[in-house]
């Protein structure tokens, strides 16, 4: 692994929760909770990560996380994760969690935000590690599950900063969701929607124009349509991308087919995240070295994702100027002139 990647100060902001539990995890949580699991041991269900697209992932992701039923197994899962960032260089990290994959369980929305939140704050307070938590609806469910998840999550409103929207993309336009983030812009929230990871260019228009989103998870399918790509560019729309996992859900057949530089080099800003890193094969320093190594990236255009990734995030505008600051001069140290 390069030591440019390993030090390099990164900002991640496209990362689900459930998403990090590790196979390990997994059965140590299910001896913890007296819960019997369809894999035999680690390995087999290691062996059931072989996707073909993102439903097959689904499919396995939204078994792994039945594991999950109180608020210390919500802390655990996510202060694992926070270690591993934080070994990794990440200063601050925004998180998706998937309320209704635990509350139609029958698992609290307060265990779920409490035990995530409880974790984010010892890192803050341990390694001054900073985070935002984004509470994702899932597209498959109805618009009238969406609504109620809002209203439920209204007494936790000052732990939240944003809504997402994940799980199946075809067939699950944005449009089903244009009235709940409507009322959640209302409630002040920030809004940022997975589209074009496996839908069409004319999901993120959609994103966009219908339900106003200020970041575009994925949206890798842009590089499919010029008008689409040029607006990105000028407006200045962030993408988070995950570049592991668009190779592991078949996005692309090759790392080197993945479209990230060609939209870096079209003005657009792009981001590197890790999206579910347990099930992809890799952290935040993965993900980088995987557009080195599979695609050619410079160090000098990693070092300008990872100031993309400052750009796009949610901290104040001081603080990011601080972080800013940090990455350039660890760019300059490393021999890197930035073009701005
Ligand atoms: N990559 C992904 N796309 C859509 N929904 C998800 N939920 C977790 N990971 C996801
Ligand atoms: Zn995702």
């Amino acid at each position: 692994m390069s030591t440019f990647i390993n030090e390099l100060p990164k900002v991640e902001l496209h990362l689900h929760i459930e998403g990090t539990l590790e196979p390990e995890m997994v059965f140590a949580l299910a001896r913890r909770n007296g819960i019997t699991l369809d894999y035999a041991d680690e390995g087999a269900l290691k062996a059931a990560y072989d996707f073909k697209d993102l439903q097959s992932f689904l499919d396995v992701y939204y078994q792994g996380m039945q594991v999950l039923l109180t608020e210390q197994d919500f802390f655990d899962m996510t202060w694992a994760y926070l270690e591993r960032a934080h070994a990794e260089r990440v200063r601050h990290t925004e998180i998706f969690f998937d309320p209704q994959a635990h509350t139609d369980r029958g698992v609290p929305l307060a265990a779920v935000i409490g035990g995530i939140h409880r974790a984010l704050e010892q890192a803050r307070q341990q390694w001054g590690l900073s985070s935002r938590l984004i509470m994702s609806f899932l597209r498959h469910l109805s618009e009238e599950s969406a609504f109620e998840t809002l209203h439920h999550a209204e007494p936790f409103r000052h732990q939240l900063s944003g809504i997402g929207l994940d799980s199946s993309e075809k067939g699950n336009p944005p449009s089903k969701f244009v009235r709940v983030y409507a009322a959640a812009r209302e409630q002040g929230f920030r809004l940022v929607a997975h589209a074009g990871e496996e839908g069409p260019p004319q999901y993120i228009h959609d994103a966009l124009d219908l339900l106003k989103v200020e970041r575009i998870d994925h949206g890798v399918a842009a590089v499919h349509d010029r008008h689409l790509m040029e607006r990105l560019a000028r407006e200045r729309i962030p993408l988070t991308v995950c570049p592991l996992s668009n190779l592991k859900l078949r996005v692309v057949e090759h790392m080197g087919e993945h479209p990230m530089l060609k939209l870096l080099h079209a003005g657009l800003c792009v981001t590197v995240n890790s999206d579910d890193p347990a099930y992809f094969g890799g952290y935040m320093n993965a993900n980088y070295q995987a557009l080195q190594q599979g695609l050619g990236a410079t160090d000098g255009e990693l070092l300008q994702m990872a100031l993309n990734s400052v750009e796009a995030c949610w901290l104040s505008p001081e603080e990011k100027a601080v972080l800013t600051r940090e990455v350039r001069a660890y760019g300059e140290a490393a021999g890197i002139k930035l073009k701005h």
